[in-house]
């Protein structure tokens, strides 16, 4: 079997099926249908659909260092916007394009155990590599596993995991490589220029400086954290080409290569 490649989306990709539109998703999942041979798996956010789904139910959202503070009370509702709405609406795409889809989350087959963040942001978790038997299995059967970023502790409390962080711990569990893919083409530097290359020194820069924030800083973070430990350069780039994909896989210099220190 070929080295898998874990596919992180996020972003608006996630927000269209909301208002009725997928195109975008299905452009990336025809992409995906594509890379015959490849095994892939996704991991994917929905932070938008959460802010909405909260937002109806009358609660505020407060978000550091691009984390959301997950209050206990909110768990039901991420984890039913995530596991759930997102989840299945990807799975049923994924379906509707004759891809062997299976939807699961962070606690399935035991791929990834959390603990409890020590930001103090509540329910929010750590997730560590655990266990690869369930996706091994998946893959070899050809089928196309897509994973939502809810875990759970120990004790079995549900957790919110940021998705970044969730598809940097499969990533490391499949030993894969990581393709981040957002809304912008890459890491923008202070000039606003899209950076082709980023390192620890760099990034450390720019997010203190506030060039690197909200959502993009815990992305960078999970990237240089996925660099260091698996020793190679991470992608970031763009879901609205999705044709990129087969280029970055071949290591093509498109988005932003998140570099591990000393390189
Ligand atoms: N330096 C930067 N370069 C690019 N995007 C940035 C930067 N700083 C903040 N951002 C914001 O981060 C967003 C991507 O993060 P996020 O919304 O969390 O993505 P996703 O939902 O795909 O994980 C971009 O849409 C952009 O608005
Ligand atoms: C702890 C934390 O921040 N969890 C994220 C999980 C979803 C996510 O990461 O979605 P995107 O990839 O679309 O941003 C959240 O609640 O928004």
């Amino acid at each position: 079997m070929k080295k898998p490649v874990v596919i992180k989306i996020g972003g608006a990709i996630l927000d269209g099926y909301n208002q009725g539109n997928t195109s975008a998703l299905t452009a990336l999942l025809k992409v995906i249908a594509s890379l015959k041979e490849q095994p892939v798996v996704i991991v994917h956010g929905g932070g938008c659909v959460v802010d909405e789904m909260l937002a109806q139910a009358g609660f505020v959202t407060e978000k550091k260092h691009g984390l959301r503070v997950t209050p206990k009370a909110q768990m039901p509702i991420i984890s039913g916007a995530l596991a759930g709405s997102v989840n299945k609406a990807i799975v049923a795409s994924a379906a509707s394009l004759k891809l062997p889809a299976v939807g699961l989350s962070l606690t399935d087959g035991q791929m990834v155990q959390c603990q409890l963040s020590p930001l103090g942001l509540g329910q929010v978790g750590v997730p560590k590599p655990f266990s690869s038997a369930l996706l091994d299995t998946l893959l070899k059967a050809s089928f196309l596993p897509i994973v939502s970023s809810i875990g759970a502790l120990e004790n079995g409390e549900l957790v919110n995991v940021n998705a970044d962080d969730a598809a940097v711990a499969i990533c490391q569990l499949l030993n894969a490589e990581l393709l981040l893919l957002t809304d912008v083409n890459g890491v923008k530097g202070a000039t606003g220029e899209y950076l082709s290359s980023l390192n620890g020194e760099q990034a450390e820069a720019l997010i203190n400086s506030g060039v690197i924030a909200g959502g993009m800083t815990a992305k960078v973070n999970a990237a240089l954290q996925a660099a260091n430990k698996l020793r190679r350069s991470i992608a970031v780039a763009s879901w609205q080409s999705p044709e990129q994909i087969v280029d970055l896989l071949n290591g093509a210099s498109i988005g932003t290569r998140i570099q591990p220190s000393g390189c």
